[in-house]
C-alpha cells in the first residue's frame, strides 16, 4: 500500500481542519494534508452557516423595508432566493478550496480517513487506500452530525442539510426542535412558502440563551405566521412511502407527529435536536481510545480534536479559534517551545441569525449567579439609544450586561434585535481583556451610532461601579 508523509495530518476538512492545518506549520518549513471525503471547507461552507445566512439576509432586508419610512417595501423572490444560495455554495463544487490549500502549501487526500495506529491514517476511496503518516501531530476535525433519535429514523426526516439545500418546498413544513436552526430555518422555509409549525419540548426558545432572548424570537416568529407549540413532546411518528429522494427534496408521503398537543400532520419534517461529534469509524479504538476521551481532552500528546468533532461548542468560529491555539501548540512544540496562551480562557460568542436578532457572549444571569458570582445587571430597550432608534421604525427586544459587583468585570452580555450580531464584539473584547465597567464607561461610542448602546447599558448600573472597586 502506498504510504505518504507529512507534519501534521488533519481528518476533516471543514473550517476548524482547515484552520488547524494552516496555523500548525505556516512559517514553520513544515508540511501539513487534510484528509477529506466530502467537499473541502466542510458543513459550514456547503450545507450549513453560509447558505443559512446566504437565505436569511434578503429575507431581513425585505422585513427591514416594510419597517422603514422612506422607501419601497422590497419583498422575497422564492427562485431568486434559492439561486442566491446556490451562489453562496459554489453550487456544491469545491473547486476554489482546492486552489485556497493548493495556496497555502497544503496537501489535500481525498477520501475517508481512520486511525489505523499511532499517527496513522488510513485513508480510503474509490482509488484503494494509502496510509496517511504524519510525522508530529494527527488532529481530528470531522465535525457532527444531526442527532436522530430511532423513533424518527424510518420517517427519513429532514436534517439540516435539507433545510439549507431546500430544493422542494413542502407545504406545510413540521419542525421539532426549539434551538438555533429551528429558529433560522423556520424563517426561510416560511418566506419560501411553506407552512410552518415548530413543536417544542421545553417551555421556551433557544433554551441556552436569556428568557427574554427567547420570548422575543417566540413573538417574531408568531407575528410572521408561524405556529409554535411550546411544552409538546413528539411520541410517535409515522410517514407514508418515506423515499430517499435527495437533499432538498420531499422524503415521501404524508408526516404524521402523534404529540401532547394532539396529532400533527405535515408534507415534512424537519428534526433540529443537537447535533453530536462525528467520531464514529475513525478508527479510535486502534490507538486505545473512544469517544468520549475526545470529548474529555484525554488524548496522547500526538493527537488533538478541534472543532464539533471535539464536543465543545458547535460553532464555527470556536472551532476556527480552537484550532488556531491547537495549531500554535503544534508548531512550537515542533520549535521546541510553549506557546503563548492568555490566562483568561476565551469567552464564547454567537448569533442567531433570527428576528429579532439575538446576540451573546458570556454567562448569562442564571450561569453566573450559579458559578457564586455578586451579580449585578443591566438591561435596557435595544430601542433606547438614538443610533438603534434610527436603524428601523419598530425596534424591538432587550439588551442586557451581567457584571460581577465586587470586581467590575463583564461576565457575560445578550443583545436582542436590530444590529445584535455587530453589538457583541465589544462585550467579547471587555471579557477577553479584562476591561471593568468603570473603565468601560470611557470607551466612548460615536452619536448616533447603534454602539451608543453600550452608554445606555453601562449608565443604567449602580453609580458605585462608575469608580473601581473599594
Ligand atoms: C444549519 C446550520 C447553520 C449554522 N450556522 C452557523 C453560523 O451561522 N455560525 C456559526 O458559527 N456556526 C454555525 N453552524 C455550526 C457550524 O456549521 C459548525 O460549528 C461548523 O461547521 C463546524 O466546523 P468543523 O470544521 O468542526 O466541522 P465541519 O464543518 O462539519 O467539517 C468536518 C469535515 O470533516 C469531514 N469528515 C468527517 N469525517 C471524515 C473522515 N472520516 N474522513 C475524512 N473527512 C471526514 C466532513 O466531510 C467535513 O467536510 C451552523 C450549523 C448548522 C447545522
Ligand atoms: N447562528 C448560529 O450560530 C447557528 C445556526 C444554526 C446552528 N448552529 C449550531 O448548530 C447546533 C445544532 O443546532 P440545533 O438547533 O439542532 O440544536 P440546539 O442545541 O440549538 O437546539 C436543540 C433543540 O432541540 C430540543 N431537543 C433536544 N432533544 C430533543 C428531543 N429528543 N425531542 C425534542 N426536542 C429535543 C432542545 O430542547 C432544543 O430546543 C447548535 O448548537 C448551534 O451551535 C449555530
Amino acid at each position: 500500500m502506498e504510504t505518504r508523509e507529512y507534519d501534521v495530518v488533519v481528518i476533516g476538512g471543514g473550517p476548524a481542519g482547515e484552520n488547524a492545518a494552516q496555523y500548525a506549520v505556516e512559517g514553520t518549513g513544515m508540511s501539513s494534508a487534510i484528509v477529506e471525503r466530502e467537499l473541502l471547507g466542510g458543513e459550514c461552507s456547503y450545507w450549513a452557516c453560509m447558505p443559512s445566512k446566504a437565505l436569511l439576509r434578503p429575507i431581513a432586508v425585505a422585513d427591514l423595508t416594510a419597517d422603514l419610512g422612506g422607501v419601497s417595501t422590497a419583498h422575497v423572490a422564492p427562485k431568486a432566493l434559492l439561486e442566491r444560495r446556490d451562489y453562496w455554495v459554489s453550487s456544491y463544487d469545491d473547486a476554489g478550496q482546492d486552489t485556497w490549500a493548493d495556496g497555502a502549501g497544503i496537501a489535500v487526500v481525498r477520501g475517508a480517513g481512520r486511525l489505523v495506529g499511532e499517527r496513522t491514517v488510513r485513508v480510503t476511496s474509490s482509488d484503494g487506500d494509502v496510509d496517511v503518516v504524519a510525522r508530529r501531530a494527527v488532529v481530528i476535525a470531522t465535525g457532527s452530525e444531526p442527532v436522530v433519535p430511532p423513533m424518527y429514523a424510518d420517517a427519513l426526516p429532514w436534517g439540516s442539510r435539507d433545510a439549507t439545500g431546500v430544493v422542494e418546498v413542502p407545504d406545510r413544513l413540521a419542525i421539532v426542535g426549539g434551538g438555533v436552526v429551528a429558529c433560522e430555518a423556520a424563517i426561510w422555509m416560511k418566506a419560501l412558502g411553506s407552512d410552518v409549525t415548530l413543536v417544542v419540548r421545553d417551555q421556551r426558545l433557544l433554551g441556552r440563551t436569556e428568557p427574554f432572548a427567547g420570548e422575543a424570537v417566540l413573538a417574531g416568529l408568531r407575528e410572521r405566521g408561524i405556529t409554535v407549540h411550546l411544552g409538546t413532546e413528539v411520541s410517535d411518528v409515522r410517514r407514508q412511502s418515506p423515499e430517499a429522494t435527495g437533499i432538498g427534496r420531499v422524503h415521501g408521503g404524508t408526516v404524521t407527529l402523534t404529540t401532547s398537543a394532539g396529532e400533527l400532520e405535515a408534507d415534512e419534517l424537519l428534526l433540529s435536536i443537537g447535533r453530536t461529534p462525528r467520531l464514529d469509524d475513525l478508527g479510535l479504538d486502534s490507538v486505545g481510545l473512544t469517544a468520549d476521551d475526545v470529548s474529555a481532552g484525554r488524548l496522547p500528546e500526538w493527537l488533538h480534536a478541534v472543532g464539533d468533532a471535539s464536543g465543545g461548542p458547535p460553532l464555527t468560529h470556536w472551532g476556527k479559534h480552537q484550532a488556531r491555539v491547537v495549531g500554535a501548540r503544534i508548531a512550537a512544540a515542533a520549535a521546541g517551545e510553549v506557546a503563548w496562551e492568555p490566562d483568561r480562557e476565551a469567552p464564547v460568542p454567537q448569533v442567531v441569525f433570527s428576528d429579532p436578532e439575538v446576540a451573546s457572549v458570556g454567562m448569562t444571569e442564571a450561569e453566573a449567579r450559579a458559578a457564586g458570582h455578586d451579580v449585578v445587571v443591566s438591561r435596557v430597550p435595544t430601542s433606547s439609544a438614538a443610533g438603534t432608534g434610527l436603524l428601523r421604525d419598530t425596534v424591538v427586544g432587550d439588551s442586557q450586561v451581567v457584571v460581577d459587583a465586587s470586581t467590575h468585570l463583564l461576565l457575560g452580555a445578550t443583545f436582542v434585535g436590530v444590529e445584535a450580531g455587530e453589538l457583541v464584539h465589544a462585550a467579547t473584547v471587555a471579557i477577553v481583556g479584562g476591561v471593568p465597567v468603570h473603565v468601560l464607561r470611557h470607551a466612548v461610542a460615536s452619536y448616533p451610532t447603534a454602539s451608543e448602546l453600550w452608554l445606555r447599558l453601562l449608565e443604567e448600573l449602580p453609580a458605585e461601579l462608575r469608580r473601581p472597586p473599594a
